[in-house]
Order: C-alpha cells, then sequence, then structure tokens
C-alpha cells in the first residue's frame, strides 16, 4: 500500500450532499481510494507528499453525455445555423455517412484524441454513445471500439431511421439482431424521441427491448419541441432524460415524483431520472436552455454534462458548461459543480465509486490553476484545469 499527500490546497469543494468546503486542505490517497481529507494542518504522515501550490481541488468532472465515435466535419452546418438555419435531426446522416467510411484505426485514433482532450479538462469519467454506425455491423463496430477508449457505452441505434428505410422496419432491427449484437460491449439503450427522430410508440418499443435485455435506459427527450420523452423516461424508470429543453409541468412534477424515494441530504434510497441539462448545445444549436433553475427547485437531481458530438455541441468542456450554468442558468457555482460531478454519477448509476471527494471514493481529483472553485464561472473561458488525478494517478497536466 501507497499513501499520497496533497497538500497546500487553498481550498478542496467536495461535492458531498452538504457540499463541503475546506480551506487550507489536505487530501491523502491510498492507493486509488481517498482515505482522509481535513486541514492540511492535521494531515497524517504520507509516502509521498504533493505541493498543491495552493489550488482549489474538485472531484474530476463526470461526463454522462457524448457521443465521440465519429468521423467527419460539420462546421457549414454551424455557419448555416448561426446565420439563422434551424437545427434538424437529419444531420446525423452526414456523419453516419463519413464514420461508415473510416477504418477502426481511424475511428479510434479520434476517439482516443477526444477522450484526452476530456481528460486535459478535467474529465475523469467518460461515457459515450455510438448512433453513427445506423445498422448492425456498423453499430456493433462503434460499440466495440468505444468500449475499450471509454468508461461506460451507451447503445443509441435509434437515434436516426436510415434514409431509404421503413421507420417500423428499422425499429424492429433496433430491437432485435442490432441490440444483441451491440449488447456485450455496452451498458446502456437510449432513444432520441423527437419530431424527426423516433415517436413514442417507437422510442417506447427500444425501451421495452433494451430493458428486457438488461441495459439500463436512457432517454434523448424533449430537445427541440414538447413531447412524450420525459413522461417515457420516468415511466420506464430510466436512469437519465437528456435535453429536457421544453418542459410542461406536468414533465416537472413527473421528474420530481420520480425522487419521492430519494434522501437528498443522505443520498441514499431508490432514485429516480437525473434530468440531464446540456448547455452548450444549446447554445450552439439556439435553443432555450434547459430550466436547471426550476428542476433542481422542484426537488429533481440534474446532470450537466458537454454531449460532445460534430452536430450540436463540438466541445467536451465541461468547465464551460458549469460556467454557463452559473451565468446563464442561475445555478449557484457549488449546484454546478455538483451537477457536472455527482449529477453526472448518478445518472451513470457510478456514484458510489466516483463524482465526490470522500472517504472511500475513487481518487479522482482535479486541481485548479486557481484559489477558489467559483473562478471556474468569475473567469469564463479561461483555461483553468491543473493537475488531474484519476484513481490516485496524476494523468493529465503539471505539477
Ligand atoms: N439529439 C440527438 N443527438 C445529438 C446530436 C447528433 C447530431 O446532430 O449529430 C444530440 O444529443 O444533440
Ligand atoms: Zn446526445
Amino acid at each position: 500500500m501507497s499513501t499520497t499527500l496533497i497538500t497546500n490546497l487553498a481550498e478542496v469543494f467536495t461535492a458531498d450532499a452538504q457540499h463541503t468546503r475546506i480551506n487550507n486542505a489536505a487530501i491523502l490517497i491510498e492507493d486509488e481510494i481517498i482515505s482522509w481529507i481535513g486541514a492540511a494542518a492535521d494531515a497524517p504522515a504520507a509516502d509521498h507528499v504533493i505541493d498543491a501550490q495552493r489550488r482549489a481541488a474538485l472531484p474530476g468532472w463526470v461526463d454522462s453525455h457524448t457521443h465521440l465515435v465519429f468521423a467527419g466535419d460539420r462546421s457549414a452546418e454551424f455557419v448555416a445555423r448561426m446565420a439563422g438555419q434551424e437545427y434538424a435531426a437529419g444531420g446525423i446522416a452526414v456523419t453516419t455517412a463519413a464514420t461508415r467510411s473510416a477504418s477502426d484505426y481511424d475511428l479510434t485514433r479520434l476517439l482516443l484524441g477526444r477522450a484526452a482532450e476530456a481528460l486535459a479538462g478535467g474529465t475523469t469519467f467518460l461515457e459515450t454513445k455510438t448512433g453513427y454506425g445506423l445498422g448492425v455491423e456498423e453499430e456493433a463496430r462503434h460499440a466495440r471500439i468505444a468500449s475499450t477508449v471509454v468508461d461506460r457505452v451507451t447503445f443509441l441505434g435509434a437515434h436516426l431511421v436510415p434514409a431509404g428505410t421503413d421507420a417500423q422496419e428499422y425499429t424492429d432491427l433496433v430491437c432485435g439482431e442490432m441490440l444483441q449484437r451491440v449488447a456485450p460491449y455496452v451498458h446502456f439503450a437510449d432513444v432520441f424521441c423527437e419530431r424527426g427522430a423516433f415517436n413514442e410508440a417507437q422510442s417506447r418499443q427500444v425501451l421495452t427491448a433494451s430493458r428486457k435485455a438488461g441495459l439500463g435506459l436512457r432517454v434523448h427527450g424533449n430537445q427541440l419541441g414538447s413531447g412524450p420523452g420525459v413522461q417515457l423516461a420516468v415511466e420506464f424508470g430510466a436512469m437519465s432524460v437528456d435535453h429536457v429543453n421544453y418542459l410542461d409541468d406536468a414533465d416537472v412534477s413527473a421528474l420530481a415524483g420520480s425522487w419521492q424515494q430519494w434522501d437528498p441530504a443522505t443520498r441514499s434510497g431508490a432514485a429516480g431520472t437525473v434530468a440531464t441539462c446540456l448547455p452548450a448545445c444549446d447554445l450552439s444549436t439556439r435553443q432555450p436552455f434547459a430550466p436547471g433553475r426550476e428542476l433542481l427547485d422542484a426537488g429533481v437531481q440534474i446532470a450537466l454534462a458537454s454531449n460532445c458530438n460534430p452536430g450540436t455541441s463540438y466541445t467536451s468542456s465541461m468547465s464551460f458548461c458549469v460556467a454557463t450554468a452559473v451565468l446563464q442558468m442561475r445555478l449557484s457555482i457549488e449546484e454546478a459543480i455538483v451537477a457536472a460531478t455527482y449529477g453526472g454519477a448518478l445518472a451513470l448509476g457510478v456514484h458510489d465509486l466516483v463524482g465526490s471527494l470522500q472517504v472511500g471514493k475513487r481518487a479522482d481529483i482535479q486541481l485548479l490553476n486557481a484559489p477558489a472553485v467559483a473562478h471556474l464561472a468569475y473567469r469564463p473561458g479561461m483555461n483553468l484545469t491543473g493537475p488531474v488525478f484519476r484513481a490516485g494517478v496524476l494523468v493529465a497536466g503539471r505539477l
């Protein structure tokens, strides 16, 4: 057993249930686990000592929603959108064509590069989705490649009905052979329940089959307009419903109802459906921000994620998402950090492992080149990520 003490921290924000903040602090790591946190003056001895030079520490980001297995470029679509064009689900087909023609080597190389960018930005736990294959062989290939790089993989065969294919036939394929082929590589299944993608009946079919296959469920819902996505997610006990831009009172009540058996003070009980807000996507598609403030006030557990993908949100910067959530969505800095760490972990069902700095949790820690975590929003657009530790090992940045 080896111990490492990170000391001389100006501030530690733990992202625990009480949003505990400790000034002049230190963190002790035993192998890959946090074994002690407290005032630096009281710190135990350790085999190795790291002087954090008055930096602030917080948990590594848990990015619970990305689409990183892709090739090609859609910057022209983005430029057209900035000139007034509306975002439509059909853009997915452009990336699908480019991704299908990329070799395993190229797709892996591209994915590794994106995962490294995320890590350098402080993301220590990463989910990604398939969904640019849209055929049995391609979806299985993308799932297999993703499973070699990221922490959790989500099957999103139900992203778009490929051109020239009958919607019902394609949904049957997703729920049958495709699901069977990807299942060994994935943890979750997702469906894009939206106008131009999958309707309520088709989404229901995908969720039913995926649940039967033993996968955790997620839904892309209420992104481009109001619709049945949120209600379906709650009805099926999905772990998250993501986007949530267009919610009515019944949607918010349904989400809040799903958390009734959860005690936020002890973070115990039966978890409901996390509402995942994607502020970088909202900006890039010129959609209204998801009502994160209202959801929190209603008692809903929320997550913030990057939704890094070539169509709607080509950034993996969780710091940018946190700053935007504070500046534009009226979350406090503590609420935004918790949503981007513990909230993401809850959405992925890994909250006992990562997402907060607590004794017994994996030592996924990012240090900021700043004395307080408030600088994440106070200095928006600045790259403040310093050394990043994953399972107690320095994996990015410099001491
Ligand atoms: N909304 C569906 N899927 C992605 C966008 C995919 C694309 O346009 O390529 C999203 O989460 O925004
Ligand atoms: Zn998405």
